[in-house]
């Protein structure tokens, strides 16, 4: 029997209506939400990207600001710029788009950014209090899984969720907000030896791993949950997964895409974050008066 496909499009869709509702309340109260993105140099996937996160504004009525500069930026420059955007009452979210160029600490510059205006969940501060379980800003794509999951209502207590990858961005945050919903939570990386034996008890298997075709039919249990966070080119070009998707179809009890997955997630759960520090700035300000 086939999978059953889980569609990002669709439940990106159904959020981004909620987060319209919620836009107008704020709009109700003079409040418009407030996004700015950074992005430097000339990377052609991050223009993509960067498009696609300002459309996606755009179609919410969330105002959205470029900050476009040549790859010879100094850090310092960039580090004043965030400073002036912290400072800013009509910014609510500020994201630089990784990757940076090789001059720029990327760690200096998340640090700047205020953890109140850190929509894409990297600052330590929001890092922190994902770890320990608190309310705070969660990483964009491990967000949007589990808001996935909970919009098909697939079960995370009790599961064992396999995270392939332990990157900063979205295996090791994965693998926190699944144990903070009582999973079993196994990382796996590229030092792991014999994957595949972990990857067969996996209830949940959660691949972040940048390469095309990694997970076949053999890594899998049967009625498996996959999702696919790869974003691979295969041999013609074409935008692909981690995931041998045809096969592993079969195997698999529910699968994402690439495209049409977790991607739209990720870009929803920035709208729901700088929705979210909206509210909260509107909050803050009710409190002062
Ligand atoms: N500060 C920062 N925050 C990020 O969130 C961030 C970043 N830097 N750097 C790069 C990665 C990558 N990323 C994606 C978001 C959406 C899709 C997405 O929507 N993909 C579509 C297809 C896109 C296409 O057709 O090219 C899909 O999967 O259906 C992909 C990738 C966010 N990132």
């Amino acid at each position: 029997m086939s999978a059953d496909i889980i569609d990002g499009k669709l439940i990106a869709h159904y959020y981004r209506e909620q987060l319209k509702e919620d836009i107008s309340s704020l709009k109700e109260n003079s409040v418009t939400p407030g996004l700015a993105v950074i992005l430097v140099g000339d990377n052609h996937a991050s223009h993509t990207y960067v498009k696609m996160k300002r459309k996606a504004c755009s179609k919410l009525g969330i105002h959205s600001e470029l900050y476009q500069f040549d790859e010879t930026l100094t850090q310092q420059d960039l580090v004043a710029k965030i400073e002036e955007l912290n400072c800013a009452d009509h910014i609510h979210g500020i994201l630089v788009q990784l990757p940076l160029p090789q001059h720029i600490n990327p760690i200096t510059i998340i640090e700047t950014i205020s953890p109140s205006k850190d929509v894409d969940g990297f600052h330590p501060v929001s890092i922190g209090k994902m770890v320990t379980n608190q309310d705070t800003f969660y990483s964009c794509t491990p967000f949007g899984i589990i808001k996935m999951l909970e919009y098909e209502n697939i079960p995370i207590e009790g599961k064992h969720v396999v995270i392939l990858g332990r990157s900063n961005i979205v295996g090791k945050p994965a693998g926190h907000l699944f144990l903070n919903r009582n999973a079993t939570v196994t990382y796996c990386h590229s030092k792991t030896t014999n994957l595949s034996d972990y990857t067969k008890q996996a209830d949940i298997l959660v691949s972040a791993v940048g390469k095309s075709k990694f997970i076949r039919t053999e890594d899998i249990k049967q009625g498996a949950v996959v999702i696919d966070v790869g974003m691979n080119r295969d041999e013609e070009g074409r935008l692909c997964g981690d995931v041998d998707f045809n096969e592993v179809k079969e195997v698999a009890g529910k699968i994402t895409p690439v495209p049409g997955g977790v991607g739209p997630m990720t870009i929803t759960m920035l709208l729901y974050n700088t929705v979210k520090s909206a509210q909260m700035s509107l909050i803050a300000k009710n409190d002062e008066e």
